[in-house]
């Protein structure tokens, strides 16, 4: 298998339970999989949300708040939590994770420290640092930075893992005879406009941001896979044109 540059992001709503608490069940078959992506020779690079979701219950929160402090402070307490438990269980597979919290104004900062990292073999972990991002310079949920991280490394692939097997002509949550796009060649403004910003309980942004998010890495020449998975396998089969989602892009790196 050719060595490639893969970008993984995983949304809030692939690493809660049923109560939107952290489960770290989920995030444990995330670095499985992660690792046996890195065992097949790749370079990874992860981008995680979740920090919000796993801070609501140290800050005594019922469910995901609205305000932008709340979020913040959510974020303060949970990115440290996510952290630690990303470090666990790298830790198992022997491999070293670095955590990087970047903002939009300084996102380009990072690119020397990732490709250092990789160089070095250790497992770069991206967030947004949401304590100190202002409202108004915010990426607000981790669609665009992924894809603009994707472009910043010149990654051949971008994998965008949420809890919905890929991109509906509507939501199918509230549309179950929506249809299920299996291979997309581009992203034209009709999809954009059709596509939903409803999200599931602890993600923001919904279908909308990542296809907004995909235009964004295809412009910087990278493939992109939106979709969901199981097990330690599941990146691996997703790189193969196993995957279950929607694949977007022309180049046929993944064997669609
Ligand atoms: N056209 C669509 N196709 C698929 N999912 C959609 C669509 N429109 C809205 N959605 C919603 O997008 C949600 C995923 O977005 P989000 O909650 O932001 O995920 P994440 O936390 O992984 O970023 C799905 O649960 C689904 O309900
Ligand atoms: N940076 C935030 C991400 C916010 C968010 O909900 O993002 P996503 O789940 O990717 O739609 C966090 O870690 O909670």
């Amino acid at each position: 298998m050719e060595k490639k540059r893969i970008v993984v992001k995983i949304g809030s709503s692939s690493l809660t339970d049923d109560e939107g608490k952290l489960s770290i069940e989920k995030l444990r078959e995330h670095v499985d999989a992660l690792a046996s992506l890195r065992t097949h020779g790749h370079e990874v690079i992860l981008i995680s949300s979740g920090a919000v979701a796993a801070g609501c219950m140290g800050m005594g929160y019922l469910s995901r708040p609205d305000t932008v402090v709340d979020k913040q402070s959510a974020a303060a307490v949970g990115q440290s939590l996510l952290s630690q438990a990303y470090a666990d269980e790298c830790k198992k597979h022997r491999i070293v994770a670095a955590q990087l919290l970047l903002t939009k104004d300084l996102y380009k900062n990072a690119n020397a420290t990732i490709s250092k990292l990789l160089e070095r073999n250790v497992l770069p972990i991206i967030n947004e640092n949401d304590s100190v991002s202002a409202e108004e310079l915010t990426f607000g949920d981790n669609d665009m930075l992924s894809a603009l991280v994707s472009g910043l490394v010149h990654a051949d692939i971008l994998m965008i893992l949420t809890d919905i097997n890929g991109i509906y002509q509507d939501n199918p949550r509230t549309n179950p005879q929506a249809q299920k796009y299996l291979h997309l060649h581009e992203i034209p403004d009709e999809l954009i406009d059709a596509t939903s910003s409803d999200s599931s309980t602890v993600g923001t942004g919904g279908m909308k941001s990542k296809v907004e998010a995909a235009r964004t890495a295809l412009a910087f020449g990278v493939q992109v896979f939106i979709g969901s998975g199981t097990g330690s396998e599941k990146l691996v089969d997703i790189f193969k044109g196993k995957g279950d989602g929607t694949y977007i892009g022309v180049k046929t790196t993944m064997s669609v």
